[in-house]
C-alpha cells in the first residue's frame, strides 16, 4: 500500500476538524477526495504530506511513519497545497532550480528541471517572474513543483483552480497519465473532473469518511440518472425519440439539438447509436451528463 491512514484525527482548539478516518491507497490509483468546504480534506491533505501533525491516529506513507519520518515522507511526496505559496519574486525556472536543491537532484536537475516545464506546459511563460504569471500559470508552477524530483505519491488540493477550459483539458490529461504509476489523491469540487479522472471516490463530511469506493459503484448507487445531449444532422421528432429504450423524457433545443433525460444514461447511449443506425440519422455531437455523483454527494453531505 502506499498510504495507510489509521484512525487518524486532528484537533484544532475546540474542533475535531479530522474525525479518526481510515483508508488504504495502492499505486496506479488516483482518488478523488470530495467534501464540502470545511469538511477536512485540506487538513487530511496535510498529514498525510507531513506538514501538520495528527492529533492522534497515525499514517504511514510508501512505508514511513508521516511523524517519526516525516523526512522521508517528503521525499516520495509531491504536494499541490490549495493556496500554492509561491516565491513571486523569482523566475519560474530559478524557482524550480532551488526546489531541486531543496529535493538534492544534483546533476539530475537540468534535465528534470526541463521536462516538468515541458510536462506542465510552462515553456512559454518559463523566462517570467512568478509574480507576473497569470494564476492559471502559478497553478503550473506549483505543479511543476510537486513533480520536480518525480514522487511516488501526488497530493493535490484542488489543482485545477484557476484554469481556463484549454488548460484544464491539458492538466486533467497530464493528472491521468501520471495516474498510471503513481499514486494520486486530489480535492475537487468539481464532480466533472472525478468523473473524467478518478478510479475510486472519498467523500468527506465533518472530518469523516462518509463513501469510500470505486467511481463506478458510487455511480450505480446514485441510479445513473442524468441525461445525453444530442444533435442530429437532420430533422428528428419527439416521437421517434421516445422510441428510443430508456428515454424518460425529451427536450427540444435550438437546432437539431436534443436533451434525453434518462435513468439509464449508458443504456440509452447504446440504445440512441443504434436508433440512429437504424433509422439512417447523423448523430453530430453526443455528450452525456450523468448526475448521479452529485446527487449522491449532494444526499450524503446535506
Ligand atoms: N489552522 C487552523 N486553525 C483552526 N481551525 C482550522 C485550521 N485549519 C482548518 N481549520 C478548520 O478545520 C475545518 C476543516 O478545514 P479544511 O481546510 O481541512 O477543510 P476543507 O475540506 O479543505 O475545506 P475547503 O473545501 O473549503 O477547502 C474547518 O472548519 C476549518 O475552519
Amino acid at each position: 500500500m502506499s498510504i495507510k491512514v489509521s484512525a487518524l484525527t486532528k484537533i484544532y482548539g475546540e474542533q475535531k476538524a479530522v474525525d479518526a478516518i481510515s483508508f488504504e491507497l495502492k499505486k496506479g490509483e488516483i482518488t478523488g477526495f470530495l467534501g464540502p468546504n470545511g469538511a477536512g480534506k485540506s487538513t487530511t491533505m496535510k498529514m498525510i504530506t507531513g506538514y501538520l501533525p495528527p492529533t492522534s491516529g497515525n499514517a504511514t506513507v510508501c512505508g514511513f511513519d508521516i511523524v517519526k519520518e516525516s523526512l522521508e515522507v517528503r521525499k516520495r511526496v509531491g504536494y499541490l497545497p490549495e493556496s500554492n505559496p509561491l516565491y513571486y519574486d523569482m523566475y519560474v525556472k530559478e524557482f524550480l532550480e532551488f526546489m531541486a536543491g531543496v529535493h538534492h537532484l544534483g546533476k539530475a536537475a537540468p534535465k528534470r528541471i526541463a521536462e516538468v516545464i515541458e510536462m506542465t506546459g510552462l515553456t512559454p511563460e518559463s523566462r517570467k517572474k512568478l509574480g507576473a504569471l497569470s494564476n492559471g500559470y502559478k497553478q503550473r508552477v506549483g505543479l511543476a513543483h510537486a513533480l520536480i524530483h518525480d514522487p511516488e505519491v501526488l497530493i493535490l488540493d484542488e489543482p485545477t483552480t484557476g484554469l481556463d477550459p484549454n488548460q484544464l483539458a491539458e492538466i486533467r490529461q497530464l493528472i491521468k497519465s501520471l495516474g498510471k504509476d503513481k499514486t494520486v489523491v486530489l480535492s475537487t469540487h468539481i464532480m466533472q473532473e472525478v468523473e473524467a479522472l478518478c478510479d475510486r471516490v472519498m467523500i468527506i463530511n465533518k472530518g469523516k469518511i462518509i463513501a469510500d469506493d470505486k467511481l463506478s459503484v458510487l455511480q450505480q448507487a446514485g441510479g445513473n440518472t442524468g441525461y445525453l445531449q444530442v444533435s442530429f444532422g437532420e430533422p428528428v421528432t419527439t416521437e421517434e425519440l421516445m422510441q428510443i429504450g430508456g428515454v424518460s423524457r425529451t427536450e427540444a433545443l435550438e437546432g437539431n439539438y436534443w436533451r434525453l433525460h434518462t435513468a439509464e444514461v449508458e443504456a440509452v447511449r447504446k440504445n440512441l447509436l443504434q436508433f440512429a443506425l437504424i433509422n439512417n440519422r447523423n448523430i453530430l455531437s453526443l455528450q452525456s451528463n450523468s448526475q448521479s455523483l452529485e446527487t449522491i454527494f449532494r444526499d450524503l453531505t446535506k
